[in-house]
């Protein structure tokens, strides 16, 4: 899948319970549209919206499973039993929080990954990070690549965002780790999505900018606002 979405663009489509969009149908559709628009890859959350996907686009998916746990912060892909539902829906590859904090029933990353290696080894994983530190773990624990899509979220990078001092972050990740960086996170334009790439990105993902139109419609009703 690394090669496929190499250079490339990658469309987040989904949309959780309280999302107006929320219905696998519609996420299918979406990654349609993404398709022909010249997207080279997929980002979905769901067993169901992935398999959902699959019926309307052959490009090749990375699948997430957000589930909230009540004993951990972590919510992407948390859990072995996100993974077995992303191994049953035939994403090419499954990205999971990579973060250093405690996981739902102390569950350990390094178990994580042999657990999916062992199952099924040509199924890729992205590993979602929020700080320098976190990549360089990942990278050392195997993963196939990391992506930038929790920082700015996670406590204790909250006032952070991808894309402050052109893409500092990004090019710190870029400098730390060898295996491929994915941007991903408020990338909201096509010159921001060109920057990533001419960082060194070896791909881009991009949400809510394509896939969101409450949050769209929302900017535009906000500038006239101001
Ligand atoms: C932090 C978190 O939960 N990120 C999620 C990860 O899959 C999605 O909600 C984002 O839409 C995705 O990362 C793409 O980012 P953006 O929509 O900003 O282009």
């Amino acid at each position: 899948m690394l090669n496929i979405i190499k250079g490339g663009l990658v469309v987040s489509c989904q949309a959780l319970e309280h999302e107006p969009l929320h219905s696998s149908y519609i996420m299918g559709k979406l990654a349609l549209a993404a398709k022909e628009g010249g997207a080279a890859g997929i980002r979905a959350n769901s067993k169901a919206d992935i398999e959902a996907i699959k019926r309307e686009v052959e490009l090749p998916v990375i699948g997430i499973v957000k589930r909230n746990y009540e004993d951990s912060e972590v919510f992407i892909t948390a859990t072995a039993k996100e993974i077995d539902e992303l191994l049953e829906s035939g994403c090419e590859m499954i990205a999971m929080d990579a973060t250093l904090r405690e996981r739902p029933g102390k569950e350990l990353l390094a178990e994580l990954v042999a657990y999916s290696r062992e199952r099924n080894p040509k199924v890729q994983l992205m590993a979602d990070i929020s700080t320098v530190e976190e990549a360089k773990a990942a990278e050392a624990l195997g993963f196939d690549c990391v992506s930038t899509t929790l920082h700015g979220y996670t406590p204790y990078t909250s006032q952070s965002k991808l894309y402050h001092n052109d893409f500092a972050f990004l090019k710190a990740v870029l400098k730390a780790v060898r295996v491929p960086v994915i941007a991903e996170g408020n990338v909201m334009t096509p010159d921001m999505y060109r920057r990533c790439l001419e960082l060194g990105a070896s791909s881009v993902v991009v949400g809510g900018a394509i896939t969101r139109p409450k949050e769209i419609t929302a900017r535009f009703v906000e500038a006239a606002s101001l």
